[in-house]
């Protein structure tokens, strides 16, 4: 059922806040004009749980007390249990409203939560790839190879932009170059198979290191994906440099396929860690190359732009937009959202 604009307003204060398996980044929001107030980036490993840690970085720095909270996380919002990926961390939003005085939580997807931020931030935060320009009402698309590789739609229908989360991260991936004939059989899959997860994120790029080293028989000095970006725009190592040639080149493949799916014509924005860290690479002609590389459609995508979102809380930017002005997104929070006068799921 449609929510009227009564049931989609959250109360101020709003806490917003974006969990990651490392890091967990938070903001009090509270009114619609003022600048959010920021608090020092907490360590999921140095709290127990995630009330623990709202109390202890958030409330007891503050006199301000939240009456709701959007919390973007990384796992399944799925019940009133969620277990989130890559951290040890289990939200309770029921037990959360309780022991933290909340009347409202709502819930997004990490990934969601980078989509909104491409509606929130202006260009002053962002970095474009090549050419092309974007049409300000038409959809887009955001990837972030981060630990895994996160992909989300944005869509502007009915006056509001609504977040279309999937699991992008996971098409399957083949060769095109000869070369990358004589590499892909050196991949470590996934059950048999190469997704895009298993070469777009850290470990995807180590990932892609090591079987270029096997195919040439070289040795593979190098086990974190920072030494390879490292080595690689330092130009001191062969192997790392054309791991991230082909890092470069994989992810332009799949941000064009991604744009071609959501006819992208308001941009295709890059997000996540690893992105913002390689930008000299992704501004490489082989980027675009890639990108535009899709025939029938090659004079669709060079009209494509493509931009690296640069800001450090770019979800944070994005929660605290939506929290603003519910209104203004088509987000569904049935089955995401917890208030207390009916203390369950709506
Ligand atoms: N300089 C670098 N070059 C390439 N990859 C890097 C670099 N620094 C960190 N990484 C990799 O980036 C990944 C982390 O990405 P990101 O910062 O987007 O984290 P995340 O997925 O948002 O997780 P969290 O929010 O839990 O911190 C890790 O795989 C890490 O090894």
């Amino acid at each position: 059922m449609a929510q009227t604009s009564d049931e989609t307003i959250l109360k101020f204060p709003i806490l917003i806040g974006d969990i990651g398996g490392t890091n967990a980044r938070f903001a009090l929001l509270v009114d619609s004009y003022a600048e959010p107030r920021e608090f020092p980036i907490v360590q999921t490993a140095d709290y127990p749980n995630i009330d623990e840690a709202i109390q202890a970085a958030i409330l007891d720095r503050t006199s301000i007390m939240p009456k709701s909270a959007v919390l973007a996380v990384a796992g399944p919002i799925d019940g009133d249990e969620i277990d989130l990926t890559n951290c040890d961390w289990v939200v309770r939003p029921l037990e959360m409203a309780r022991s933290l005085g909340l009347e409202d939580i709502v819930l997004l997807n990490d990934f969601e939560a980078q989509a909104l931020a491409v509606v929130a931030l202006g260009e002053e935060h962002m970095v474009k790839i090549g050419e092309g320009e974007a049409e300000s009402a038409a959809s887009r698309v955001v990837l972030g190879p981060g630990t895994g590789l996160g992909v989300a739609g944005l869509i502007h229908a009915r006056r509001s932009w609504i977040p279309v989360p999937g699991e992008g991260g996971h098409m399957d991936m083949g060769p095109r170059s000869d070369r990358d004939f004589e590499v892909f059989p050196h991949l470590e899959r996934i059950e048999g198979r190469i997704s895009g997860e298993q070469l777009l994120c850290g470990r995807g790029l180590v990932n892609i290191y090591r079987a270029i080293a096997t195919t040439d028989s070289k040795p593979a000095h190098f086990t974190t994906p920072a030494e390879i970006t490292t080595a690689a725009l330092a130009r001191s190592d062969d192997v790392a440099e054309e791991a991230l040639a082909m890092f470069v080149t994989c992810l332009g493949r799949l941000a064009g396929d991604l744009a071609l799916v959501f006819m992208s014509r308001g941009g295709v924005y890059l997000t996540g860690g690893i992105a913002q860290k390689i930008v000299t690479a992704l501004q490489h002609p082989r980027f675009r190359k890639a990108f535009e590389d899709k025939a029938p459609h090659s004079a669709l995508l060079r009209a494509m732009p493509v931009y690296v979102i640069t800001h450090p809380l770019a979800a944070l930017a994005g929660l605290a937009a939506y929290a603003r002005t519910p209104m203004r997104f088509g987000v569904e929070t049935e089955g995401r959202r917890w208030r207390s006068r009916r203390s369950t799921a709506t």
